[in-house]
């Protein structure tokens, strides 16, 4: 039987309430689009005192996802281990205040990815593109970017068995049969590994810290990407597109009605893209409801896939289920056993 996800809900449109932690801006490839990243040595880590003073500065229950986005440590770098370690203790860190910690630090030894995955409710790495001629023009650069390693990532998350985000960067010189080749490959994980909670299909705009300079992706192609998409990935795929990327709301409606669901983290800034401000969420609801949609907050794992995770996790998620639910979120399915207390003991 297929895995349910909000899908089953006609006409909702989800979002995770985020704040993006970065642990560090260094980083040893360099991508040619990436506004993000500095040298290796010119970025301070962030310090677990200064992190905690960026969770504490919203209101409790405001936020819900914290977003751990980092540049690399070279897998053979003698301060790799440091590195991870310096991850695991940020996460802690906002599990223990009560956030849900999801982390994209880059490819991770298999050791790696099951310590990190003891403190996130759900891990990403972006597939990018299949092609390997990224390689020799963007990514030139940038090692971790190799399509072959990347793959072998998700599969190793599928293995570990991690709820996953993955994703494709469009707008890279790739071609129309590279998005089918890239699409069909996750398409194949999944159907070996079942671990895929969402597609993010992120078009790539100009900002004004990369070397790239080239123009964005076309946004009338993305309408068509999503259709490619959800065509092509089994349905229990959520597909995401970030709002702060396509500056033309009638592209945006588009993009919902061709089957994306989900807007992905919207919080005070996108890291990765700091020159696109996020939409204000009342401005979104209200285009949405326009639309025929619904906005809804969700957790930053999907719903199929709670059970899955440590306990300690599990019992993570409960306030924030409920206070979801008291602001009328429908319960999925799968959450209903634990939601409703004339179920227990049954
Ligand atoms: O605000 C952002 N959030 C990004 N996110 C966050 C994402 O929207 C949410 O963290 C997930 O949907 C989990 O709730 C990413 C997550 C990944 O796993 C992989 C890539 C991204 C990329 C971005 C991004 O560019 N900007
Ligand atoms: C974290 C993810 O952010 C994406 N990313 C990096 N730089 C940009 C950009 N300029 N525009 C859009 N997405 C970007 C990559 O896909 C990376 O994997
Ligand atoms: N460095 C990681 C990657 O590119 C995540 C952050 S990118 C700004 O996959
Ligand atoms: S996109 Fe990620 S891997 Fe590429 S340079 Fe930026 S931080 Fe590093």
């Amino acid at each position: 039987m297929p895995l349910k996800n909000r899908r089953d809900v006609p006409g909702v449109i989800t979002y995770s309430p985020a704040f993006t932690l970065v642990p560090t801006y260094e980083c040893f490839n360099r991508c040619t689009y990436c506004n993000f990243r500095q040298d290796p040595g010119g970025s301070r880590w962030l310090s677990l005192t200064a992190a905690q003073q960026q969770l504490q500065q919203f209101p409790a229950g405001s936020l819900c996802e914290v977003l751990i986005l980092s540049g690399e440590v070279h897998p053979r770098s003698p301060r790799r281990r440091s590195w991870v370690d310096h991850i695991y203790r940020l996460c802690d860190l906002a599990l223990s205040l009560g956030f849900l910690p999801h982390s994209n630090v880059g490819p991770l030894t298999v050791g790696e990815m099951e310590r990190l995955a003891r403190v996130n409710v759900s891990m990403g790495l972006m597939l990018e593109q299949m092609t390997p001629r990224l390689m020799e023009t963007v990514h030139r650069q940038a090692p971790s970017k190799r399509p072959d390693l990347r793959l072998a990532q998700i599969q190793q998350a599928g293995q570990l068995g991690i709820p996953f985000t993955t994703g494709l960067l469009l707008g890279l010189g790739e071609t129309p049969a590279d998005w089918r080749d890239t699409l069909q490959t996750i398409a194949q994980v999944q159907r070996q590994w079942g671990h895929i909670q969402e597609v993010i299909l992120q078009p790539y705009q100009p900002g004004s810290r990369e070397v790239r300079g080239a123009p964005g992706f076309c946004a009338q192609d993305l309408v068509s990407v999503v259709e490619l998409a959800r065509d092509l990935l089994p349905e229990e795929i959520a597909l995401q597109i970030p709002p702060n990327l396509i500056q033309d709301e009638a592209l945006l409606r588009r993009c919902l009605q061709a089957g994306a669901t989900d807007l992905g983290g919207l919080g005070p800034i996108d890291q990765v893209n700091p020159d696109y401000p996020h939409p204000h969420l009342g401005r979104l609801e209200r285009l949405l409801d326009q639309w025929g949609f619904q906005l809804r907050p969700r957790l930053p794992v999907y719903p199929q896939f709670e059970s899955r995770l440590p306990v300690a996790l599990q019992r993570a998620l409960q306030p924030w289920k409920q206070q979801f639910a008291a602001k009328g979120v429908s319960p999925s399915p799968s959450a209903l056993p634990n939601q409703a207390p004339s179920f227990r003991g049954r």
